[in-house]
């Protein structure tokens, strides 16, 4: 298949990236972009033929790319971040006309987070993946990473090049190499960043790049038994097949999930910074796994907090995400809108009531969806207990820290959770207590690549970040030495 052009954007070759070529597929699909639901490109849709000559090129690549020293990965990681950085605004571009977030965060945040993670991981690497030997009755244990082979990717497509390089460079500085198997609904920064790889001289099947459809290249690749890792981000019911493929194989898996965080802001909180914080859960139109969508408020503090909130969350410009005075962006596609808008529908039917958005925003037309807040929802109600991915908060409040803490932990999900309170002893008590992977106090977003970062419960299995990266894409050895190095007799 030649090349599609991508109207008023960097050219970006779709077809997949094998072995270092670019290779097509007799069939194929039309990415849309969500900004107007125009047709961005005709994209390769891989199959099982596709992801089976992708495994076999990484195959192939493994055994020289793992051999390299720590000190050229960490080179060639480099030169990827240079690469990223010398394409920001490109990449910047394609990724707003593909996902439609806003291109003000591209710039400013998720294109330079692409970038930061290969030099965070480079650095990683040479600088701190390290155990200290020990020893037992005069015997050395050293502890060592080994590469474990074929890493299987699969990305979402809500931060699609920021959440695929959180994986690709870990994967790569630990010596491993990668299948990618992007989001369908926004395949092109993945294709543009193959040839960032090239230009950078990572060599050829190190990193590979399958499109398709998540039922067909998705599940060849997770099924395949030359795949050695599997890491995913996505939701939970593809996370049940994927688990179930994994089990087939006894491949080790990695899963980030989906998330329905609290918000907790309690007596004594600074009710302007809770205003704040709370109208950052409508960032990325609602579509951020993180996202502190349920807000927990002291029924002592709730109406001057619906107050300041509204005051500041009214205030917000929806419309096109490339203008960078732009607040709010559409969704995603005409389907996950369909899927927005039924929630908040049967949230409505059910009882709950309206203090700010509550459907399409007709004046714009298209997939935008006015910033949302429903109150009046019982605990149990699907609005407050199954994650939405849209512009859409419920507001409940509480008497007590117990009951706080109750509300808060009450869904299937434990990705992250945010407290809001003056009081340190209390920040730290309640931190305790909440079933989370990721608490921020007074603050959202805060992330350092050194930190563990994934969920509990059905917000996914394991932790990525630092050395915990390193420890889930390599076989962990360890080696005892007799003293002398003499073999006991
Ligand atoms: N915990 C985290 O860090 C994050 C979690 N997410 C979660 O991701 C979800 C949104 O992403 P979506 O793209 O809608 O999720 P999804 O699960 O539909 O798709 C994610 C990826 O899985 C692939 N896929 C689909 N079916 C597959 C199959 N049978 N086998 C293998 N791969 C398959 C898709 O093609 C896509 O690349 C939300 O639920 C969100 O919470 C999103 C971002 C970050
Ligand atoms: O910072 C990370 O590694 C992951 C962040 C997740 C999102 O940005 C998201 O879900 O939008």
């Amino acid at each position: 298949m030649e090349a599609s052009p991508v109207p008023n954007l960097p050219e970006v070759d779709t077809r997949h990236w094998i072995g270092g070529e670019r290779v097509g597929s007799p069939a194929t699909f039309v990415d849309r972009s969500p900004l107007d639901g125009v047709p961005l490109a005709e994209i390769s849709q891989g199959g099982a033929a596709e992801i089976d000559a992708a495994v076999s090129a990484a195959q192939q690549a493994f055994p020289a790319w793992a051999a390299t020293s720590r000190k050229e990965r960490a080179e060639l990681l480099h030169a990827i971040a240079d690469g990223v950085e010398a394409r920001l605004e490109e990449l910047a571009q394609l990724e707003t006309a593909d996902n439609g977030a806003l291109i003000r965060s591209h710039r400013r945040g998720v294109i330079p987070r692409v970038a930061h993670n290969f030099r965070f991981f480079a650095d990683w690497l040479l600088d701190e993946l390290d155990h200290p030997d020990f020893e037992t009755r005069g015997h050395r244990n050293h502890v060592s990473w080994d590469p474990a082979g074929v890493c299987a990717l699969i990305t979402p497509w809500n931060a699609p090049l920021m959440l695929a390089t959180w994986k690709i460079a870990p994967a790569l500085a630990a010596g491993n190499t990668v299948v990618l198997k992007p989001a369908e609904w926004t395949p092109l920064t993945a294709s543009l960043f193959a040839d960032i790889t090239a230009e950078a001289g990572l060599p050829p099947g190190v990193f590979n790049v399958v499109q398709g459809l998540g039922h067909e290249a998705g599940a060849a690749l997770v099924a395949h038994p030359g795949v050695r890792r599997i890491s995913f981000t996505g939701s939970v019911p593809t996370a049940r097949g994927i688990a179930a493929a994994a089990a087939a194989n006894l491949t080790p898996l990695s899963l980030e999930l989906g998330g329905k965080s609290p918000l907790i802001v309690f007596e004594d909180a600074d009710l302007d910074l809770a205003a704040d914080l709370a109208v950052e859960q409508y960032d990325n139109a609602g579509q951020v796994c993180l996202a502190g969508t349920r807000l927990l408020v002291h029924a002592n503090v709730v109406g001057e907090f619906q107050k300041r909130l509204l005051d500041k969350a009214s205030r917000l410009k929806q419309g096109d995400p490339r203008d960078p005075e732009t607040d709010i962006g559409p969704q995603i596609h005409p389907d996950h809108f369909a899927r927005v808008d039924g929630f908040v529908r049967r949230a409505v039917d059910g009882g709950a009531r309206v203090l700010l958005g509550g459907g399409p925003n007709t004046d714009l037309g298209g997939l935008f969806y006015r910033p949302t807040l429903l109150t009046d929802v019982a605990p149990d109600a699907e609005i407050v207990t199954e994650e939405v991915f849209g512009p859409v908060l419920t507001l409940q409040t509480f008497g007590s820290e117990t009951e706080a803490v109750a509300l808060a932990n009450g869904t299937k999900f434990g990705l992250a959770a945010v407290i809001v309170t003056s009081d340190e002893e209390r920040a730290a008590r309640v931190s305790g207590k909440l079933v989370a992977g990721t608490v921020w106090v007074n603050c959202f977003f805060v992330r350092d690549l050194r930190a563990p970062f994934g969920g509990s419960r059905q917000s996914g299995i394991g932790r990525e970040g630092g050395t915990w990266s390193f420890d889930f894409y390599c076989d962990l050895k360890n080696t005892v030495t007799a003293p002398g190095g003499l073999i006991h007799g």
